[in-house]
């Protein structure tokens, strides 16, 4: 996954790009565009340059607050986090797109905001709403040691909206859930999709 972003090949791609739409690259409006959508890749694409390795390391603030976190009946959810990302099959836009995790803890608790950024991190990728969701799992999950995540994704993707078939108001759901605890029990499933709705 380690990579760096070629800035200097997207501006030259983008600048191709530009002349096989037939417009002039040279003139005032597109004469900075090229650098300027580098500049945007490098932003929205700040993901590919990370692993989840390294996410694991860079975000893996925990609090060992056993008692708490141990608690039999403990769980923590953060809700609708708004995130961006991009569709890998159409480069397209995915919007409103809204994150919301629940984990039980396991010995340790995990610093708040964390999830906040590893959500937005794993967004800023070319992605499937499907794999944003196994990804904060994944690292959620190596962060916290938790026997139970649950991750649920809303979002509108622009690829289906805005082109092709066109349905601006659709919505997709997309529900990833990691875990022994969580994949043994049905009614805890249950329960936590209710407080995630
Ligand atoms: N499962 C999944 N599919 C996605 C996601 N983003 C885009 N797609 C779909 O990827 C598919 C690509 O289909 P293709 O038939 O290869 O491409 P296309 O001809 O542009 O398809 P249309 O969008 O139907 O016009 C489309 O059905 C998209 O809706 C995603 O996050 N998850
Ligand atoms: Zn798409």
């Amino acid at each position: 996954m380690k990579r760096q972003i070629d800035t200097e090949k997207i501006e030259a791609c983008i600048r191709e790009i530009l002349v096989a739409l037939g417009d002039d690259p040279t003139r005032e409006g597109l004469r900075e565009t090229p650098k300027r959508v580098a500049k945007m890749y490098e932003e929205v694409f700040a993901g590919m340059t990370v692993s989840n390795e390294e996410m694991v390391h860079l975000f893996g603030t925990t609090f060992e607050e056993e008692e708490v976190a141990n608690s039999p009946h403990q769980v923590v959810i953060v809700r609708d986090i708004p995130i961006f990302s991009y569709c890998e099959h159409h480069l397209a836009l995915m919007y409103n797109l809204t994150v919301s995790v629940a984990y039980l803890p396991k010995d340790k608790v995990i610093g708040l905001s964390k999830i906040a950024r590893i959500a937005d991190m794993v967004g800023r990728r070319l992605q499937l709403q499907e794999r944003i969701g196994e990804e904060i799992a994944e690292i959620i999950e190596k962060i916290t040691g938790s026997e139970a995540i649950m991750i649920k994704i809303e979002g509108e993707h622009s690829c289906m909206t805005a082109r092709g078939i066109k349905k601006p108001g659709t919505s997709t759901t997309t529900l990833t859930y990691r875990g022994n605890k969580i994949e043994q029990d049905a009614s805890l499933r249950q329960e936590w999709l209710m407080l995630l709705n």
